[in-house]
């Protein structure tokens, strides 16, 4: 791919695009930032010898443009680069909430739009990508995507009607599997392991059963029986799950964060 890439808003998300990209051979002479924090700009600019540039002149350069602001700041960041958008620049957005036809009605006509929810294992190359394209969007522009995203992780393509449920699953999904890591090695503490102990065990537990699911392509059911043997331990610690209602807390938190990104469309 030889074409300019413009990444606008370089916090966690956007620092993980351009890495990723980097790790994966892309000249740095085909990347620009646009970032509006001048601190973070000149970590960037040090740490990945990347251009940082104001927002409309990396938005008029570049070829595709992928739009990492919070959704909240997505307005007024279209209205600023809109009117050095050419026609057949790709405008890739990755905030959680906003549509193709929000960005569509904000950019000028025969500009295509892909809308793209990845998450953060995209640091370590592992990202879990879904991409949707907007309604004047090609096949080339999809592929385009596809090729820039498959640079951090798996990418599937899904239809735009699926992204808020997207987001509530993979988009935040790391987030849940951390918070059970740290609730797990709390617990760990908790029955008097060393937390350094405990910390390495449930590491190498989440690592292990992850491999066991991708490698082994076993539905997680029949994976969580083999462990649960009768009578025993295992058993003892689901009944305690089921009872404190983990499952549907589960099914509570994932549908609460499926609406709050459709809020987010609404610019609340
Ligand atoms: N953090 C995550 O796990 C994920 C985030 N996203 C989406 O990515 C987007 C960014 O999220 P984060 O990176 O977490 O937020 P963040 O707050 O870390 O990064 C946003 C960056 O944009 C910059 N910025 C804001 N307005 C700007 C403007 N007008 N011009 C240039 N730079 C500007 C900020 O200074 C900041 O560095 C959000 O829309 C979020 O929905 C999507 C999937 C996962
Ligand atoms: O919490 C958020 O709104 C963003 C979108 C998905 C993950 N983080």
């Amino acid at each position: 791919m030889t074409s300019q890439t413009a990444i606008i808003g370089a916090g966690v998300m956007g620092e993980a695009l351009l890495s990723g990209l980097v790790r994966a051979g892309r000249r740095v002479d085909r990347l620009m930032v646009g970032e509006k924090r001048a601190e973070r700009a000149h970590e960037l600019e040090e740490r990945y010898g990347v251009a940082v540039l104001d927002n409309r002149s990396a938005a008029e350069k570049a070829d595709t443009v992928a739009l990492v602001v919070k959704p909240q700041d997505m307005g007024d960041l279209l209205d600023e680069i809109a009117p050095v958008l050419r026609p057949g620049v790709l405008v890739v957005s990755l905030a959680a909430g906003i549509t193709t036809a929000f960005i569509e009605a904000r950019v000028p006509e025969g500009v295509a739009v892909v809308r793209v929810m990845p998450n953060t294992p995209a640091l370590v190359d592992e990202g879990m990508t879904a991409i949707s394209p907007g309604s004047h969007c090609t096949e080339a522009d999809l592929a385009e995507v596809e090729t820039l995203m498959s640079s951090v992780g798996k990418v599937l393509r899904i239809p735009e009607r699926q992204q808020d449920a997207v987001t509530a699953i993979s988009g935040s999904g790391p987030a849940y599997i951390f918070f059970v890591v740290e609730s797990m090695i709390e617990a760990g503490v908790h029955l008097g392991l060393p937390r350094s102990t405990a910390t390495d065990l449930v590491i190498q537990t989440l690592v292990g059963s992850g491999r066991m699911l991708q490698e082994t392509g076993t539905h997680p059911t029949v994976l969580r029986e083999q462990v649960t043997s009768p009578g025993g331990t295992t058993a003892s610690a689901l009944r305690e799950l089921e009872v404190h209602r983990v499952r549907a807390a589960f099914l509570a938190a994932m549908e609460a964060a499926r609406d709050r990104s459709r809020a987010l469309a609404q610019g609340s």
